[in-house]
Formats: C-alpha cells, structure tokens, sequence
C-alpha cells in the first residue's frame, strides 16, 4: 500500500495528462490556476475588514479557509496524493461549514430547532465532524457530495432572488449564478467526459474550474451578507462596492457598512 504521502497515491486523477512539464508537477495548470485563491483570500480579508470587524470576527477563518483552500489544492494537483486531496476537500467542507454557520438565514433552519442559532451551529459543527470521519470510507465520492452541498447554496441563492426587488442583490445573484454554472460544467465535463477533451486536446477544463470558482466566493459571500443584513442588521445600511473601480465594467464585489440607522 503506497504512503499518503506518494504522488499519485489518491484515487483520483484529472484529465490533463500527469508531468508533462516537470518530474514535480503532476498537473501543472490545474495547480498553478489555484493561483487566484491565494489572490482573492488575502484581497477580500482586507477589502472587507470594517464589515468583518462590525459584524463577527469569525469571518476570518472563513477567508482564512478560503486561502488554505488554494494551498492544499495546489498540493494535490501537484502531487496526486491521498493527503493532498482530503486536506482540499475536508477544508472546503470547513470553509462551507463556516459559511453555513455565519450566514443561513434563520427561516432555513431544520424547524425543531426553532430559529435559535447558537444549537444551528452546534448541528452544523456535529454534522461536518462526522462527514470529516466519513469522508475516509469512500474518498471518490466526497467531491460529488461537496458539490450536493454547492446546489444547495444555489437554491438559497435563488430562493432568495424571488424574494428581493433589491435590483443589486438580483445582479449580484444572476452574475454569480451564471459564473457557477460554467465552473460546475467544467468541473463535472473534466470528471465525465475526458476521453472527448484529450480527444480534441483540450484536456484544461479543471482550471478552467478553479478560477471560475474562486470569482464566485467574493461574490457568494456579497450575495450572503446583504440577504444576512436584510434579516439580521434592519437599521444598518449595506453597501456593495467593486474592486479596483466601482465604475469599471467589471470588478471584485465587497462591502462596507455604514452604521446610519434606516428608519429614524
Ligand atoms: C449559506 C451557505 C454559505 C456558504 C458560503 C460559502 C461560499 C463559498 C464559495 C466558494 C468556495 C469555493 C471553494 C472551491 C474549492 C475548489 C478546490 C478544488 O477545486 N477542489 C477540487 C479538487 O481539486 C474538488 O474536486 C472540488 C470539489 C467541489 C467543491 C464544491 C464547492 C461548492 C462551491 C459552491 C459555491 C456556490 C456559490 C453560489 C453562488 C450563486
Ligand atoms: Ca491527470
Ligand atoms: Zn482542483
């Protein structure tokens, strides 16, 4: 049985072909777009560090997460190993178990709980410990079953798309979702449909994948903390800027917020 250690040790390859460019690197551009993980965690924790501040210092370790998200990935790419892919994919669960935690609008709570967010917390802590456990029983699923988790996050994305009238929360959403759904075609064209990318020697989708996904987390966690001031901060005032220019036609979305009371 070969060390956890050893390139190539998981059961899980992608579709570029392994070393092509150097006896370290087994994927070389499925590791190195990670590269934007390591951008946008650090630019976001900074961009929103007045709204982390007033909200819950807790959003660190989901920005925190994120960022150690692109460092583990970049280690599995490059090595194929067994620890390189459950150190990716028990941290996303993390990092998805944290936003879950900070951000699920009370009205999704399971009923018995009764809308009480401190016992939310302690079910969502219990049930991502045990998926840690169980996520070693069978390593092939875990990446179908973290993207179960994404569809969810869609749908609460969704859901709350027909509630609002709020026009830059609805441009938000539709710009995101679409972004979403190129990353989750790539992603599962890699896994499903590989022998027709090598075919047509274009074998890079799962890149194409990490740098899709990582615009949608500034973007999630904008959608996210807009719908959470709505329900959670009813006198604050929200703002949805763009990094580097609000005025550009394209940019990184974050917020500030003001602490002017709504209704005097
Ligand atoms: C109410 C819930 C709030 C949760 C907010 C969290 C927002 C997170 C947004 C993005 C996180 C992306 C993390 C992706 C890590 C990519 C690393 C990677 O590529 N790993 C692969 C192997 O290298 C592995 O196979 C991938 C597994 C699937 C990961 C599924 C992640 C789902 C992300 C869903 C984002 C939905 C955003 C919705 C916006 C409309
Ligand atoms: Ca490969
Ligand atoms: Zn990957």
């Amino acid at each position: 049985m070969p060390s956890i250690f050893a390139y190539q040790s998981s059961e899980v390859d992608w579709c570029e072909p392994n070393f092509q460019y150097s006896q370290l690197v087994a994927e070389f551009y499925n590791t190195f777009s990670n590269v934007t993980f390591l951008i946008f965690g650090p630019l976001m924790t900074f961009l929103m560090r007045p709204y982390i501040q007033k909200r819950s210092r807790y959003i660190y370790v989901l920005f925190i997460l994120f960022t150690i998200t692109g460092l583990f990935s970049m280690y599995f790419h490059m090595t194929l190993s067994f620890l390189g892919q459950m150190l990716d994919e028990i941290t996303i669960l993390w990092l998805l178990a944290s936003g879950y935690s900070l951000w699920l609008p009370r009205c999704y709570f399971p009923a018995f709980l009764g809308q009480n967010r401190s016992r939310y917390i302690s079910l969502i802590v219990i049930i991502t410990l045990v998926s840690t456990f169980l996520s070693f029983l069978r390593p092939t699923i875990n990446a179908y079953a973290l993207n179960v988790i994404g569809l969810h996050i869609v749908y609460i994305v969704v859901q709350e798309y027909k509630k609002t009238n709020n026009k830059e929360l609805r441009h938000l959403i539709e710009v995101s979702t679409v972004i979403w759904a190129l990353a989750f075609t790539s992603w599962i064209s890699d896994r499903l449909l590989c022998s027709f990318w090598q075919w047509i020697n274009f074998s890079y989708l799962h890149s194409i994948w990490h740098v899709l996904i990582s615009f949608t987390f500034p973007y999630g966690i904008v959608i996210l903390a807009v719908v959470d001031s709505t329900y959670e901060m009813p006198n604050k005032t929200i703002k949805v800027r763009y990094w580097p220019r609000d005025t550009w036609p394209m940019g990184l979305p974050y917020v500030e917020m003001g602490d002017d009371h709504k209704s005097c």
